[in-house]
């Protein structure tokens, strides 16, 4: 254990120390492109379980490869994809994680019901891979798929009490917004992606602005636990009516597709408003709650929110230049026996 850590600590030439505080005004980072050939070895995509065996092809690469790292939890989307090509674009190598995490899920979530995929997924990191232009320096090389005992080994009950082991915190980021209805849900999200990382020694990890509040809390997470790694945040892939791809969509049939995308029209709404000169947060807070409301009874408001990006501290005023995240979720509500409640989350950034 030691020595493959150690390993992992010493692949790298020099140490830079992570900014914390380095993409204030420009949120989302584009990748820069490398130049390729430097693979020079086979790249057919493999499927781990293990983390013996992943660390065994981990280590096994010359250390001039460089590593992006794309966690999910499956059912992917051409959202989870476009990550992949982003890490693609600036590493010989991508790694896919696949995990649906029990510690993220409360007892009364949708842990049992969540969309399940797996060689499905594979196949569409198959056809990405085909689909790379032969500039690009990486492709998908290992797909981790491991099994609840390999990450929690002492178990891992949904109740939290219950929990024993260790367990990462991001506080109090982790009780704003999101944490405010999902109290457990980022001490999962901070646990297992402390160990993901540590698992598959990633030199840049890509995670989705749709999920804003986590990227917030992996870049603390990051600095504040020394990772040398680099994080990407890559833009929302949407469907043509704006809607946020995410794997929960798929619960969302008919009527309550149609009226789901009032969630994008609500921060849309608040966007134009502010772009027309509105700058105060409680006039234009009110304007997405208005959106909702009007929509009906199908659809209700968890949150609508304007955060700075470091602290997440509410803001008041909106002042130009300062990249203020506009979050929110909204629930759609059931309408036919055996249907389930859906949460959304979206988010649009005001710069
Ligand atoms: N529409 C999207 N555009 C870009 N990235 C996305 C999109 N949806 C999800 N991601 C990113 O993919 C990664 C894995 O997310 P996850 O597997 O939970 O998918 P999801 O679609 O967000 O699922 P869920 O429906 O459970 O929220 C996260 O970093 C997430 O932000
Ligand atoms: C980052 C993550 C894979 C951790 O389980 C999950 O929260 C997700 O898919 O966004
Ligand atoms: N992408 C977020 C994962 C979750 O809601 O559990």
């Amino acid at each position: 254990m030691l020595s493959t850590l150690r390993s992992c600590a010493l692949r790298r030439v020099s140490y830079k120390p992570a900014s914390l505080h380095k993409q204030s005004t420009s949120y989302i980072t584009r990748p820069t492109i490398i130049s390729p050939g430097t693979r020079g070895y086979s790249t057919k995509m493999q499927t781990y379980h293990a983390v013996s065996t992943y660390r065994a092809w981990r280590h096994s690469l010359p250390p001039t490869s460089t590593v992006g790292v794309v966690p999910t939890m499956g059912a992917l989307h051409a959202g989870h994809i476009s990550l992949a090509r982003a890490a693609a674009s600036e590493n010989t190598h991508v790694v896919v994680t696949i995990f649906l995490n029990p510690a993220q899920f409360s007892p009364t979530e949708d842990l049992a019901s969540y969309p399940k995929t797996l060689e499905k997924d594979l196949e569409k990191l198959e056809e990405l891979n085909a689909s790379l232009p032969d500039d690009v320096p990486g492709r998908v090389s290992a797909v981790f798929v491991p099994t609840v005992a390999e990450m929690y080994p002492a178990g891992i009950p949904l109740v939290r009490d219950q929990q024993v082991g260790t367990f990462v915190e991001v506080i109090p980021l982790s009780a704003k917004l999101e944490g405010g209805t999902r109290p457990h849900f980022f001490r999962g999200v901070a646990t297992v992606c402390t160990k993901l990382f540590n698992i598959t020694c990633p030199n840049r990890v890509y995670f989705g602005q749709k999920d804003v509040q986590q990227t917030v809390i992996i870049r603390r997470l990051l600095f504040d636990l020394v990772f040398d790694i680099e994080l990407r945040v890559i833009p929302t892939e949407r469907e043509k009516d704006g809607l946020a791809m995410s794997s929960r969509n798929v619960y969302l049939k008919g009527r309550r597709r149609e009226v789901a995308i009032v969630i994008y029209k609500a921060l849309k709404a608040v966007e134009e408003m502010y772009e027309n000169g509105e700058s105060r947060a409680s006039v234009l807070l009110e304007k997405a709650r208005e959106v909702v409301r009007n929509a009906g009874s199908e659809v209700k408001l968890d949150y609508v929110s304007l955060n700075e990006p470091q602290l997440l501290e509410d803001v008041e005023v909106v002042e130009k230049g300062k990249g203020v995240i506009l979050s929110a979720a909204m629930w759609v509500l059931p309408r036919e026996e055996g249907e389930g409640t859906v949460r959304l989350i979206d988010n649009l950034v005001l710069s």
